[in-house]
């Protein structure tokens, strides 16, 4: 989509990102002046120990953790004025919490590769390809979460090569992996780096297996690149050394006596497991290094030692310790970066066409995973409401009385609109954003307009039976008279967006999961027991009638009540009004609110 005349795909400058946790926590450098540039086609490995700050570095790769500063650019394209067209480019695979785990394998794949701008038969094709690819054919038609934490793997891969981007980001692509499936990821990476141009930037504790499938390898560590350059160059520090590893038995560990000895002949550094050591040293120093592992510490207290070149590993670990760490390279000479490529300006009519291919896949997955809870569904949707209506038939004058009537069945439907509607919204919301799950739509070229478009839709299906039951039980069981007005087809669906929107905004502002659970809850609690929505607003104290009228579910129990009773005046009016405000603060809200950078 964009083009840059020169050869790297991704240019990183002076980048640094501190995080400031709470009011009280000290900064947190997580990334310090980075400064190199990935070749286009290169495999680029990152390695580093925990806390080294590679995710905060992909994050910031893909635009969903902003630079405190510096400058990223992929693809001539800067990261941060221009996430989109980044993420448009870019294949990624987070290292936790996915979506899509509640659909088929199948679906997985074919859904994220239409998200990230595929057409219907190209989805298709590379759905097949890669299950081929990937051996998912016995598991396509299963659920991803019902596969183990390897196959999830390699689906979550799968779905990160989805849309042949030219750029991609594995954060760990190989945990869990058997070595089988190691291989055979490693294999695919290297063609689509190979064969495809592909530029790959992958994270990787597997030192060893990286040694073959990565071109060049930045090494971090306190949130500094350390070394930097092909895993020959960096074993260039220990190039000519015979490395020694030693295994004491049992797990126990060399006394300081044995490690100075050792030490007399090489430099001891730890094999990354309790009870092994590796030593490095001159190939003069053999005989004596032999002599100081067979005679002064016993083959009694070894399980095994062996003699080998050093690998990419041993560099690593060294470094890991802090000795040996080879002096960092200068930082690359980075070419002075073309301005960036403009953007083809998309026409309205392909945003829009755009949108709504986002919105039908995204409201697909939403509506294909309540299959899941379909029964919890159905039972709240139908039941609830037609049994709350009957728990409440002795408040006023009970169901025999009309105006009574319509009370108890405008609230108990609107009682249970506000809990699926605000709780399960919120809720659901909460669970994206505390499972990781945002990372995953965030990363995608999607708009949130259609990602919130496509999950209050998804509840309004659900939430609906919640509004209409009680209405029709009570209409079957007693002859209550409604007035089947055509306004209900506005109070209905209108009074399901308003108090959806309402549990998207509350999920989208708390950031914490049980603070939501807690809000919620306690705004359903309030709703039963201070508003006019199941009694009438003359029969309540005061206080509690003022606190029923800020309350939004009042406004929908009023105008379903005065829509069933046909009394359409000045008050019917004010409560569409106050529904349709709230809809749009609500939607305008989320979709505002939403972070969709993470950071
Ligand atoms: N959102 C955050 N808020 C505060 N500190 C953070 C945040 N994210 C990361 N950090 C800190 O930044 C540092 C780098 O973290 P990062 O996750 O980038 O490391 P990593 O190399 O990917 O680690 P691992 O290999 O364990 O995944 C750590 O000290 C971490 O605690």
């Amino acid at each position: 989509m964009m083009s840059n005349d020169q050869t790297s795909a991704i240019e990183v400058r002076g980048l640094t990102r501190v995080y400031r946790p709470g009011r009280r926590g000290e900064p947190v450098r997580a990334n310090d002046d980075l400064t190199f540039t990935v070749t286009r086609g290169e495999v680029f490995g990152l390695l580093g120990p925990n806390g080294a700050g590679k995710t905060t570095l992909v994050s910031q790769l893909l635009g969903l953790v902003r630079p405190t500063s510096g400058s990223i650019r992929v693809e001539g394209v800067d990261v941060v004025s221009d996430p989109e067209a980044v993420k448009a480019m870019t294949g990624f695979l987070p290292q936790t919490g996915l979506s899509m785990r509640l659909v088929e394998v199948r679906r997985a794949l074919h859904y994220t590769g239409r998200l990230r701008g595929q057409t219907e038969p190209e989805a298709r094709r590379q759905t097949a390809e890669l299950i081929e690819e990937l051996g998912l054919g016995p598991v396509a038609d299963r659920y991803v979460d019902q596969l183990s934490g390897g196959m999830t793997r390699m689906v979550n891969f799968g779905m990160a090569l989805m849309g042949r981007t030219r750029v991609l980001i594995l954060d760990e692509p190989t945990n869990e992996l058997d070595p089988r499936n190691r291989r055979l990821i490693w294999d695919m990476v290297g063609r689509r780096s190979a064969s495809d141009g592909t530029t790959v930037v992958l994270v990787t504790h597997n030192v060893l297996e990286a040694e073959q499938a990565v071109h060049r390898v930045g090494v971090m560590r306190g949130g500094r690149i350390v070394a930097l350059g092909t895993p020959g160059e960096l074993k260039g520090s220990l190039a000519g050394k015979v490395r020694m590893e030693l295994l004491v038995k049992d797990g126990e560990s060399l006394r300081q006596a044995e490690l100075d000895r050792l030490g007399d002949v090489g430099t001891v550094t730890s094999g990354g497991r309790p009870g092994s050591y590796l030593v490095h040293s001159d190939p003069e120093s053999m005989p004596e290094m032999v002599k100081a592992v067979t005679g002064d510490l016993g083959m009694t207290r070894l399980d095994d030692f062996r003699l080998s070149r050093p690998t990419l590993e041993d560099v690593y670990l060294s470094m890991d310790t802090g000795a040996g760490v080879p002096a960092p390279p200068p930082p690359a000479a980075v070419p002075e970066a073309p301005p960036p490529a403009a953007r083809p300006r998309r026409s309205a009519g392909e945003r829009v066409r755009r949108t709504l291919v986002d919105f039908k896949y995204l409201w697909l997955e939403q509506m294909l995973e309540v299959r899941t809870t379909w029964t919890w569904s159905l039972l709240f949707g139908l039941l609830m409401p037609v049994a709350m209506v009957f728990g409440l038939a002795r408040i006023g004058n009970g169901l025999d009385d009309p105006a009574s009537l319509l009370y108890i069945v405008s609230g108990a439907a609107v009682f249970s609109l506000a809990t699926e509607g605000i709780a399960t919204l919120a809720q659901r919301i909460g669970v994206i954003k505390t499972d990781g799950m945002m990372v995953y739509y965030a990363s995608l070229p999607i708009g949130k307009v259609s990602f919130v478009a496509a999950l209050v839709l998804s509840r309004l299906l659900l939430i609906m039976p919640g509004l209409v039951t009680p209405i029709i039980a009570a209409d079957l069981m007693y002859d209550t008279n409604y007035v089947i007005s055509p306004w209900l087809l506005v109070v209905l669906p209108l009074s399901c967006l308003a108090l959806s929107a309402i549990g998207l905004a509350i999920g989208t502002l708390i950031a914490s999961m049980d603070l939501i659970v807690v809000v919620t809850n306690l705004l359903i609690f309030v709703l039963l027991l201070a508003s006019p929505v199941l009694i009438p607003p003359e029969s309540l104290p005061a206080p509690l009638r003022v606190l029923g009228y800020l309350l939004p579910p009042t406004y929908a129990a009023d105008a379903l009540r005065h829509t069933l009773d046909g009394t359409l005046g000045a008050t019917f009016a004010l409560d569409l009004a106050a529904l349709a405000a709230l809809t749009v603060i609500g939607l305008a809200g989320a979709t505002r609110w939403i972070r969709w950078r993470l950071a």
